[in-house]
């Protein structure tokens, strides 16, 4: 008889990283065929802009899902109960909730994590000693070794799995690259539009490229967040960057590959992550990254074979490797090249399935 594991995991909408894995685990038959599933969608907002905001229709959500998790507890009986737990903010506690019912139930149970919030928990004691109990006796996957120190404080490395992120295969709607003409170098930025991925850093870098009269173009994707598009427009007007700046929503699907298969250079200057499937999105499309020395993301990005990558929050030092890749064809072609050819081996959704499976076939043996 195959083995139970209930999954409570994010799912879109909204399309965020933690909401796609959910939906790649929820979809994929390597997962589903070996293991007898059950799946509780851990979200309770709808739009990212619903993110971190209360409202009654999110209590209500939050009550079902606290009866789903009680009645797949009682009468699906895993044995082993998956959480893609946040620590972050309000959802620290929510979830807390969630994991206390399966401790009562004496279930065996594995954190996915996908954010880093483990540090702003570590002044209160409150949520100290919430952290000591919710990961006594628990196992862990991380999405890198860098993620490690967070919770080494409560986790034993033998309860610790590693699984980098993949993301699925290309559509193959959208037909090759154009643009070998154009002179004018296309940098993007595609991501939610938050203050913590770096779009005020990236956008002062550009101004630092515009000022040095750079020939280039920089589109940001994404949906409003933290920064609508009014304080967005705001910024961008205030740098002078009206000419060389364009925010152009948010993408998915066909729309979101043409945007990538229109890009020169992929630029993800984020002050806060994990891991960032944003940039395995980029490697598909042979795009050379300007990212940040910040969570898994060196394990994604190989400096300076791949992409750049530099100190988080410096525009400067942002605004010096674009430049390099902006005045390089060459270079950008090599990176790009290399970076696809490094998805292709590590980082598919098939190569994401098959080390998810072993971790939790060794869970649930
Ligand atoms: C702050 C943090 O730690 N973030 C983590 C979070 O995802 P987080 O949502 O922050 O970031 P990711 O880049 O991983 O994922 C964003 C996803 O949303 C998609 N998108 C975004 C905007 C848009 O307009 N259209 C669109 O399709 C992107 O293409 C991507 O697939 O969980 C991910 C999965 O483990 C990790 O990789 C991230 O590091
Ligand atoms: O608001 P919500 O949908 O219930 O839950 C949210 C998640 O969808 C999101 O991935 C995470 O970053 C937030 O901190 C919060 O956990």
């Amino acid at each position: 008889m195959k083995k139970k594991i209930l999954f409570i995991l994010h799912l879109p909408p909204p399309v965020h990283g933690s909401s796609m894995v959910g939906k790649y685990i929820k979809d994929s038959s390597i997962i589903n065929e070996a293991i007898d599933s059950k799946y509780i969608n851990l979200g309770t907002s709808r739009s990212m802009d619903e993110i971190g905001k209360n409202s009654f229709q999110k209590i209500g959500l939050y009550l079902k899902i606290v009866f789903q998790t009680l009645k797949q507890l009682m009468f699906f009986k895993p044995d082993l109960v998956y959480i893609a737990f946040t620590a972050k903010g309000q959802a620290f506690y929510k979830d807390s909730f969630i994991v206390l019912l399966a401790k009562i139930f004496g279930k065996k149970i594995v954190y996915h994590l996908h954010n880093r919030s483990m540090a702003e928990r570590q002044d209160k004691w409150l949520d100290v000693a919430m952290c000591k109990m919710l990961f006594k006796n628990t196992d862990v996957i991380l999405l890198s070794k860098y993620l490690y120190p967070e919770i080494q404080k409560y986790v034993p490395e033998n309860r610790v799995h590693y699984c980098p992120n993949g993301v699925q295969p290309l559509s193959g709607q959208i037909s090759t690259r154009k643009k070998e003409n154009s002179q004018e170098v296309q940098v993007l930025f595609l991501s939610n539009l938050m203050k913590a991925k770096g779009v005020f850093v990236l956008l002062e870098a550009c101004k630092i490229l515009q000022e040095k009269r750079l020939l280039f173009y920089c589109t940001f994707i994404g949906g409003e967040s933290d920064i609508t598009s009014e304080m967005f427009q705001k910024k961008v007007n205030e740098l002078g960057l009206s000419e060389t700046v364009h925010y152009a929503g948010k993408k998915y699907g066909a729309e979101k590959e043409q945007a990538f298969s229109e890009a020169d250079i992929f630029a993800f200057p984020t002050l806060n992550e994990t891991f960032g499937l944003v940039n395995l999105e980029a490697m598909q499309f042979s795009l050379p990254i300007v990212s940040t020395l910040e969570g898994g993301i060196p394990d994604v990005i190989e400096d300076g074979k791949t992409g750049f990558l530099v100190e988080k929050g410096n525009a400067e030092a942002l605004a010096e490797k674009l430049e390099k890749l902006i005045i390089d064809a060459a270079l950008r072609l090599e990176f790009g090249q290399r970076g696809k050819k490094r998805y292709e081996e590590k980082f598919t959704l098939k190569a994401f399935e098959n080390c998810l499976i072993v971790i939790l076939n060794k869970l649930i043996k």
